[in-house]
């Protein structure tokens, strides 16, 4: 039996179903990532697991006991948001003190822990500031420490991060997994985030329309997406039809593409996996021209034209090549083992 186990959770508002039948787990220590387009139901989906939204099916454990009908109080997990929700009037301390307070727990203990957990956070020097002192990032730290001071038995963490800038975010995001293995903490997180997906996760749930599908290691979600879907939210593919490969890509029997038209529908590649040249060399499988390009820092993502069908291709940014103009020609190379079937 896993430390989580969600089975067959639903939930509809009026007539509109937001979720049906979602079954997950989430073993103990493990960052389970929830990620999935605008609406698809991973907000409600956090809340009916805190026990902010009431399923209408479907039940809830951790840790072997079951608590679907608990009130959220009782059911021992913490929640950490967008907005960081901080006591204005209450320092970093006693921001972090209020729950253990609650929970009646000696004062000696609370001084402890609250300071063992605000050096966690590297806030020791900010441990007097009221949160209006404090920046983004370090209120976000404070929520997240307040949540975890508390030992909660699972940590809900919605989108955390996404009202930071990308620089103090991605610092975040290594501390949470510094944290996360230090502490060893169990948590579900939700995010927009295909990066903070990838690196966070210990498993990577994809929900679309109220259903999740797929969820495996993020090595699993990125190198075998399990449906067009989940290739194209996890971003940098192209998705293409058999047969369009097939008349636009020249055949080479040493790599053939193992594909049968009719076999399946619809097969994909990762802009990193092809490579262009604009050599004309042997061996390449197809003439394609630059339509436009993307400067994304260490790659540069192409956009190009092979006859009717459009692809992108990342290609690594380096001096000694500088970006193609449009209009450019060029050829698309491309191993048969880096094209999968999905
Ligand atoms: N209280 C409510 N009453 C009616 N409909 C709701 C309610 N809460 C959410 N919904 C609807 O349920 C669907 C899922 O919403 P939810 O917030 O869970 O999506 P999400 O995947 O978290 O989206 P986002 O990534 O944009 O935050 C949406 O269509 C939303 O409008």
């Amino acid at each position: 039996m896993s430390y989580v186990e969600i089975r067959g959770l639903s939930k509809r508002f009026d007539d509109a179903s937001v979720f049906e039948k979602i079954d997950f787990e989430v073993e103990r220590g493990e960052m389970c990532v929830l990620v999935g387009p605008s609406g698809c139901g991973k907000t409600t989906l956090l809340r009916a697991i805190a026990g902010l939204v009431d399923p209408d099916e479907g039940r809830i454990a951790i840790d072997g006991r079951e608590i679907t009908a608990l009130p959220p109080k009782a059911r021992g997990i913490g929640m950490v948001m967008q907005q960081y929700a901080l006591f204005p009037n209450m320092n970093v301390e006693q921001n972090l003190s209020f729950g253990l307070e609650q929970q009646k727990v000696p004062a000696a203990e609370i001084r402890r822990r609250v300071a063992a957990m605000v050096a966690l956070v590297g806030l020791e020097a900010r441990a007097k500031a009221r949160p209006h002192a404090l920046s983004g990032g370090q209120k976000q730290r404070v929520a997240l420490a307040r949540a975890l001071v508390l030992e909660p038995k699972l940590l809900l963490l919605d989108e955390p991060m996404s009202a930071l800038d990308a620089q103090i975010r991605k610092r975040l995001r290594d501390e949470l997994k510094r944290l996360q293995r230090e502490i060893g903490f169990t948590a579900i997180m939700v995010t927009h985030d295909q990066e903070e997906a990838l690196v966070l996760g210990d498993r990577i749930a994809v929900m679309q329309a109220g259903r999740l599908s797929q969820v495996g290691s993020p090595h699993k979600v990125y190198g075998a997406p399990a449906s067009a879907e989940v290739a194209s939210f996890i971003g940098d593919f192209n998705i293409l039809v058999p047969a369009a490969i097939e008349r636009v890509f020249h055949h080479r029997p040493e790599r053939s593409w193992a594909i049968h038209p009719g076999a399946f529908e619809v097969v994909g590649f990762r802009h990193l996996n092809g490579s262009v040249s604009l050599a004309p060399e042997r061996g390449f499988e197809a003439d394609a021209t630059v339509a436009g390009m993307q400067m994304l820092g260490p790659v540069i993502r192409y956009h190009l034209q092979a006859d009717t069908i459009a692809l992108k291709m990342d290609v690594l940014n380096k001096p000694s090549h500088g970006p193609l103009a449009p209009g450019s020609p060029l050829r698309i190379r491309l191993a048969a083992a880096d094209v999968r079937e999905i």
